[in-house]
């Protein structure tokens, strides 16, 4: 018998049917209760919507808004709504059907769209809670029904929780893209092609004894299978771009004490967040605050001055200072320019570069530009499916040189100051950090240099270009959430596709001398990893960690 395409296919149809056995009996039963909830915020406001999803709907539609034949699907109608216990008219508003299976359910919806007083709502919900089989939804139980009746799926539901949650207009867009499926497309793209490699190499099993069997089979696979492998290996190491900007981007602000790092705090969140004296060595603890910049969101830090000190409490804030630095995804180092005019009036000859160079280093800090596994990742090539990079995770974070007190430079220094070339500046100290990290730049490597400025968090004076710059670092550690295929944006899936990714190199390591059905079953593993990403493979205690962070009524 010939392995035909054919038989690949039957086999690949039946090995989807045995992958739905591994589902967990999600399909919502009939029995369930309805349920409601109010849906827009609490408090006084103008429209309340409250919605309803369940068998009850109907009953509901008849008692309260009293249709005797159903009304239009998805239109609103005016009705007076009555608490059909009582007979007491609750209030005159719109009435909306969604019959199922055409719902965000998959039930019958309703959603009552009423004046937002409090009375109003708390009158409905009276009303509602006595019509049989009727109960108050519990947090996130809507979406659950949704996903249940497979109308989303376990990445589309977590784009959903993150649109709620979206504090910036980038996080916005990322999780509005999740929530539309272009995660799910690519993670069911794989699926498919795992599965197709799966039919075909368990037809070669079957028929291998067979003279006619068609010998490219093995190696095809083979070759999609190290296809794969490099796609998952580039959605993995993307420099956390996708969880940086779900999560947060983590800037903190560094330097000695007294050369502005609270004032600079102050001036971006626009606020005394800090307290500033002229008293080196005034912030002890980490101070943080949370920002939008330019859509993008932020945890700042102001840290302890860095220095070498007796001071009990102070040392404890300059550990925290530097584990804080470690951490950090752009790292924003404030130094004080009046250090550099004392040098200059004191007939010390230092050029601007010089100064920087040596505050820099009697900091101590690593400040590294670009990480090895990006570059790599960048430059494979992924058509050669033996071209797998070896990943190696190395920080990766920006640094940004403020150069503050920009006001008390002055006479020839300020001169010299403004006659310099800021992407010069940038280069001088961008090679030298370089060099004494010992790291060799490849050529044409996309290595971003410390960005330098200048600003006076007292006048303002720089703060424009310096917000620029920052906006700009931000932009490449979170990446544009639109351009090209869509971000890794939380631990669950990169768990579960490192997972993946580690059952397709033990696939792709196989020789013809090894047992097929060991290397089949290792594709097996990856389908299931996947369907775990997906939610097709789920458990209750997984479910109840997702859904508890949605909010009631959604
Ligand atoms: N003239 C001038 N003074 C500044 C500027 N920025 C900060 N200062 C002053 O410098 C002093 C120290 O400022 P802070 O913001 O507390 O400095 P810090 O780096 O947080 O200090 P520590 O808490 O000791 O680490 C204060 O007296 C500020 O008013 C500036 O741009 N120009």
């Amino acid at each position: 018998m010939v392995a035909t395409t054919n038989q690949s296919f039957t086999q690949s149809s039946s090995l989807v049917k045995n992958e739905n056995k591994l589902d967990i009996n999600t399909s919502t039963s009939s029995h369930q209760s309805t349920i409601f909830c109010l849906s827009s915020g609490k408090g006084k406001c103008g429209i309340a919507v409250i919605r309803v999803s369940g068998q009850a709907c109907r009953q509901v539609l008849k008692d309260m808004a009293q249709f005797h034949h159903m009304p239009i699907p998805r239109q609103a109608v005016l009705r007076k709504i009555v608490d059909s216990g009582n007979g007491v008219v609750i209030d005159k508003g719109l009435v909306i059907f969604f019959p199922a299976p055409h719902s965000f359910t998959g039930e019958d919806c309703v959603e009552f769209h009423l004046h937002g007083g409090p009375a109003v709502v708390s009158a409905l919900l009276c009303a509602l809670h006595s019509i049989p089989g009727c109960r108050e939804a519990h947090p996130g139980e809507f979406t659950k029904r949704a996903f249940m009746n497979g109308k989303l799926d376990m990445t589309e539901v977590e784009g959903l929780g993150d649109l709620i949650h979206a504090e910036t207009e980038v996080q916005r867009r990322q999780a509005l893209r999740q929530m539309d499926g272009d995660l799910s497309q690519l993670y069911q793209g794989w699926r498919a092609d795992i599965i197709k490699c799966v039919a075909d190499l368990e037809a070669f099993i079957d028929f291998s004894e067979d003279q006619d069997i068609e010998e490219h089979v093995v190696e095809s696979v083979k070759s999609r299978v190290g296809k794969l492998r490099l796609e998952i290996s580039r959605h993995l190491h993307d420099n956390r771009q996708g969880e940086r900007l779900r999560d947060g981007v983590q800037v903190v602000i560094l330097g000695e004490p007294n050369v502005g790092k609270s004032s600079l705090m102050n001036a971006l969140s626009q606020r005394p967040a800090a307290i500033v004296t002229d008293v080196a060595g005034t912030t002890r603890d980490i101070i943080e605050t949370h920002l939008n910049i330019a859509g993008y969101p932020v945890l700042l830090s102001d840290t302890a001055g860095l220095r070498d000190t007796a001071d009990k409490v102070e040392k404890e804030g300059v550990i925290r200072a530097r584990k804080r630095a470690e951490q950090a995804d752009v790292k924003v180092v404030v130094l004080d320019l009046q250090q550099w005019q004392n040098c200059k009036n004191n007939n010390r000859k230092s050029s601007i570069t010089e100064f920087v160079i040596s505050q820099i280093n009697s900091l101590g800090l690593q400040l590294y530009q670009a990480s090895a596994s990006s570059l790599q990742i960048l430059n494979a090539d992924l058509s050669d499916s033996d071209s797998t990079p070896q990943l190696v995770d190395e920080e990766y974070c920006q640094t940004i040189i403020v150069l503050n007190k920009l006001d008390l430079v002055q006479g020839n220094t300020l001169e010299d100051l403004k006659s310099i070339d800021n992407k010069v500046l940038n280069c001088a100290v961008g090679s030298c950090l370089e060099a004494q990290s010992g790291r060799e730049l490849e050529p044409n490597s996309p290595v971003d240099f410390p960005s330098v400025c200048c600003v006076s968090c007292t006048t303002g004076e720089g703060m424009q270009e310096f917000l620029a710059i920052l906006e700009s670092k931000l932009k490449i550690m979170c990446g544009d959430p639109l351009a090209g295929s869509p971000s890794l944006t939380q631990a669950r899936h990169r768990s579960h596709l490192t997972k993946c990714l580690a059952d397709l190199e033990q696939f792709g390591q196989m020789t013809p001398a090894d047992d097929f059905v060991i290397a089949s079953e290792a594709l097996r593993r990856v389908l299931r990893e996947i369907g775990k990403l997906t939610g097709k493979i789920t458990t209750e205690e997984i479910l109840d960690v997702i859904f508890r962070d949605f909010c009631i009524g959604k």
